[in-house]
């Protein structure tokens, strides 16, 4: 559903990511692990069309070339992200957040399953996303990208900030949606038990290489700890 091969990434003269291949099939969970500075960002805005690709990039979702596309023609091939800090908009009430999400979408009408995922947002629904919980917050960011009916799902590190209790419940939201829809979610993480409860596949990144990749059920944690260990 997704194929990245050779993506390369600068800022100015400085690349930062170096040539990395992904491929992430349909009712795939992978998860990119790598500590501060290590490159998930730069990588999840260079997938959406945030940042330009180098030369010899290829990104692919279900077989269409978005390489060279702006950021809303990749939403509408397909491809929804959850920034870092997640953005929602403080002044917008949730409805009013949700909607934002439906432009490249057939109906304009929010699906009705949206709300059953994330009961909460129903319930606030009027209220200014500026004034919901970090964790009220990272769900209202998941439900913006999932009305775009997305095939690939980005989600940049959705545990940062957000406490150990709701962490289980954005994880739960996450095997959901993978159940309730065909859906690729790649998601950056530094939380190991929050990956081991999502993901089918984990992938260190170190310096803007991928310098691991296993098998949910074949990942050494320890080892991957010493990875996201400074
Ligand atoms: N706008 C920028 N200009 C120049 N260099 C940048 C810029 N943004 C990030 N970098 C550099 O790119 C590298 C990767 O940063 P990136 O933010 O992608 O890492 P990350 O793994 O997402 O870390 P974090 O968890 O802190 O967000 C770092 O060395 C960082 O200093």
């Amino acid at each position: 559903m997704l194929e990245v091969s050779g993506l390369s990434v600068s800022y100015g003269e400085s690349e930062v990511i170096h040539g990395i291949d992904l491929n992430a099939n349909t009712n795939e969970t992978i998860a990119v692990m790598g500590r501060n500075g290590m490159g998930k960002t730069t990588l999840f805005k260079s997938l959406i069309g945030a940042l330009p690709a180098g030369g010899g990039s290829s990104i692919k979702v279900d077989g269409v070339d978005v390489t060279k596309m702006a950021s809303h023609q990749r939403v509408a091939n397909g491809i929804a992200y959850v920034p870092q800090g997640r953005m929602i908009f403080s002044h917008m009430t949730v409805m009013e957040n949700i909607e934002t999400g439906l432009e490249t979408a057939k109906s304009k009408k929010i699906p009705d399953e949206i709300f059953s995922l994330f009961p909460v947002l129903l319930e606030m629904r009027h209220r200014k996303g500026g004034n919901l919980s970090g964790g009220q917050q990272q769900q209202l960011a998941i439900a913006r990208a999932l009305v775009s009916n997305p095939k690939v799902l980005l989600l940049d590190e959705p545990t940062e900030g957000i406490q150990p209790s709701i962490i289980k419940d954005i994880a739960n939201v996450l095997n959901e949606i993978r159940k309730m829809r065909e859906i690729t979610i790649i998601v950056s993480e530094q939380v190991l038990s929050f990956t081991m409860a999502v993901a089918d596949r984990i992938i260190v990144i170190d310096k803007g290489n991928f310098i691991h990749d296993d098998l949910r059920e074949n990942v050494d944690t320890e080892q991957v700890s010493k990875y996201l260990s400074v």
